[in-house]
């Protein structure tokens, strides 16, 4: 059975499209990275799948529960790190987790998962004490709380130092070892990269690709990035429309064009100067996945 399933998932707010036609399928054990810049539909998709707010159209499951149906069978089975979670100033870490552990009907021990998060030493402290890396700690350990079959985590990376990030990329392995699914959403390329089985790249509420990093490695590498020096940038060569070409975008003085059919060069550069410009340098790039990430979150700059 899947972890995480969706169909057709759409969610509006008035004219803005937040989350468009996602069909979605995470696997047990699978870490999947959700990997959008802001405003890309992340939380939106994220607050559906835990029914804080319901989908215009389409479907989810999680674990084979419908998520409008059955919200209460998932929270009893999921950990979730949420955007802007809350925590209790006057409260210690140790408390937190004690609470999760009663909202869980759960018999973790809180010390256990304390220093599974590095804060070991920390739990006798009231959180008002605590640094943005720490609250973040503390919040994921209590989305650990219960041994979830499925853990969502919203920007988990966030606030956290690399030896932090590293300890998260440890933990989520771990889960995902024991057979938890992770559902990791980032804005941040290489936090996603470095732990995740697949990835699904989102922009502006479409889910744009998905594959394993391999898979979107090989699909950036058959893609060259032609680099053109131009006295006068043209207003639309209308490079788009050819056959091959994927992207453009204009600079100052340079056309930056991807392109998947390294034959369509000199017809590029012929487009070019047919509209008035003189190409004065030419530089090919290899593409990587970086390029292609900033190429679907890059706003208005590709056509
Ligand atoms: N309650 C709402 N009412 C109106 N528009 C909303 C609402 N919630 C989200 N949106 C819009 O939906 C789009 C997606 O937002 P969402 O918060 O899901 O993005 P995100 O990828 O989580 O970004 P971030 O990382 O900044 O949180 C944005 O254009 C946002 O302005």
């Amino acid at each position: 059975m899947a972890a995480i399933e969706t169909h057709g998932l759409t969610k509006r707010f008035g004219e803005v499209t937040a989350v468009h036609e996602f069909d979605l399928t995470v696997e047990e054990g699978e870490v999947f990275g959700f990997l959008g810049s802001n405003g890309a539909g992340k939380s939106t998709t994220i607050n559906m799948l835990l029914d804080f707010i319901r989908p215009t159209a389409g479907r989810a499951s999680i674990l084979g529960y419908d998520t409008q149906r059955d919200p209460q069978a998932i929270r009893q089975r999921i950990g979730v790190l949420p955007e802007g979670y809350q925590l209790y100033d006057r409260l210690t870490g140790r408390q937190h987790v004690e609470f999760a552990v009663e909202m869980h009907e759960s018999d973790d021990d809180p010390d256990r998962i304390l220093d599974r998060v590095g804060l070991a030493t920390d739990g006798e402290k009231p959180v008002s004490g605590f640094s943005t890396g720490m609250r973040q700690r503390l919040a994921i350990g209590m989305a650990l709380v219960g041994d979830p079959s499925v853990l969502i985590l919203d920007e988990p990376s966030s606030g956290l130092d690399p030896n932090g990030a590293r300890e998260l990329r440890r933990i989520v392995r771990e889960e995902s070892d024991s057979g938890t699914a992770v559902f990791f959403s980032s804005h941040i390329l290489g936090q996603v990269e470095s732990v995740c089985d697949r990835i699904g790249i989102i922009d502006d509420g479409e889910l744009r690709k998905v594959g394993t990093v391999d898979e979107l490695n090989e699909s950036v590498g058959a893609e060259s990035l032609l680099v053109l020096s131009v006295d006068a940038v043209p207003a639309d060569p209308g490079l788009i429309d050819l056959d091959g070409v994927t992207g453009v975008e204009r600079g100052n003085g340079t056309l930056r064009i991807s392109c998947s059919d390294p034959s369509m060069k000199a017809t590029i550069i012929d487009r070019v100067e047919d509209a008035g410009a003189t190409v004065t340098d030419i530089d090919v790039e290899n593409r990587s996945l970086e390029d292609l990430f900033s190429e679907y979150t890059a706003e208005g700059e590709y056509a």
